[in-house]
């Protein structure tokens, strides 16, 4: 075990330092090379640099999105969370556990007991049906029968399934079939969850249709989530943080608010600047202090300021926003709502 210092106390996973270069010789290159190698110099001495210097830490519960385009990194990062991909440098804590000092036998049970994984195109058996489908990491594990098949009728249940036990995957559609490879992750009730482009296969309805499902999962489930997307309205929408990569190292993390209100740079911009600012805005990041007579009519602070707009169809010229629990955080004017609706 590590020491836990503050950044771990709370944290789920964290990595520190985590590089991946990929090519026979990536741990000689990263050491000859010197501290904060370019890209190009990695690629001329002969590496792929996919991860680059990546430090980052999961609150126990959150959903953390890591966006970016094709071949920024994603993929490998999230396997060598899991250590599927082998570092060639750096550090990754799982319960403050060092899992890179995890024998092979130890990170299989982690892998089979703790973490869930759903990735774009994963393999449902064809021969076997739903139930036995979604109990089949179970089966691994060794567990009864009838546990096995209660759990996973649970698990088929839980992502809207219920009736459909008995079908094989063929006679499923394709959001059907991703809604069994998320029942099958889950049947193990993992402590640490990775989506890896889980609805990038599907239409854009049916898309929508999962992430409002998956959003409704994760509010009864409260899962620690790691979730890779190259959508940024995917990410904004399903995020508590978002970590966004390019060419290998992460170019910005924060939340969704604050990476479309204060991008850190052009790539950031050339994403976030498309997203409609009060869809993302809280009502308490938009309000001022309360001053003058209190408003009668209320909001609470956590709503975005799109879902507050309609509160100020009938002539209101203020609100009190509250936190939930009745007490004034402060007040939303109506010019300041429209201003951020009309994009400002
Ligand atoms: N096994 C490998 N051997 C060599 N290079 C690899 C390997 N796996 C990935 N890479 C390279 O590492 C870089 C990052 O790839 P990665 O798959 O992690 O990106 P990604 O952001 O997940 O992309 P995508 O969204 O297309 O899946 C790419 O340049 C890729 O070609």
């Amino acid at each position: 075990m590590t020491e836990k210092t503050p950044e771990t106390r709370d944290a789920k996973l964290v990595c520190r330092h985590l590089w991946k270069l990929f090519g026979a010789r990536g741990a000689e290159v990263l050491a000859s090379i010197g501290p904060d190698p370019a890209p190009e110099r990695l690629i001329a001495a002969g590496v792929v640099p996919a991860v680059r210097d990546v430090s980052l830490s999961v609150a126990a519960g959150e959903i953390f999105v890591i966006m970016g385009l094709s071949g920024s990194g994603k993929s490998t990062l999230v396997r060598l969370m899991s250590r599927l991909v082998e570092p060639t440098s750096g550090e990754v804590l799982f319960n403050g556990q060092n899992l890179l000092a995890a024998s092979e036998a130890e990170m299989t049970m982690i892998r089979r007991h703790k973490m869930g994984m759903v990735f774009q195109h994963f393999a449902l058996l064809p021969h076997l049906s739903v139930l036995d489908n979604v109990a089949f990491p179970l089966d691994v594990q060794g567990a009864p029968r009838a546990e096995r098949e209660a759990r996973a009728r649970q698990m088929i249940e839980l992502v809207g399934l219920g009736g459909r036990e008995g079908a094989f995957p063929r006679q499923l559609s394709g959001g059907q079939q991703q809604r069994v490879g998320i029942a099958r992750s889950l049947a193990v009730e993992p402590e640490l969850w990775f989506l890896d482009e889980p609805f990038s296969a599907l239409d854009p309805l049916i898309r929508r249709e999962m992430q409002d499902e998956f959003i409704r999962l994760q509010s009864v489930l409260q899962k620690t989530i790691v979730f890779i997307t190259h959508d940024f309205d995917e990410a904004i929408r399903l995020a508590d943080r978002i970590a966004i990569m390019k060419d290998g190292a992460i170019v910005q993390e924060g939340t969704p608010e604050e990476i479309v209100l204060s991008p850190a740079d052009d790539y950031v911009r050339a994403f976030s600047g498309a997203v409609p600012k009060a869809k993302v805005v809280r009502v308490a990041s938009a309000m001022r202090a309360a001053e003058g007579e209190e408003p009668t009519a209320e909001v609470a602070g956590t709503l975005t300021v799109a879902e507050a707009a309609p509160l100020f169809l009938n002539g209101t010229e203020r609100l009190r926003v509250t936190d939930g629990q009745g007490a004034t955080l402060g007040h939303l004017h109506r010019a300041d709502i429209l201003d951020l609706m009309l994009g400002g």
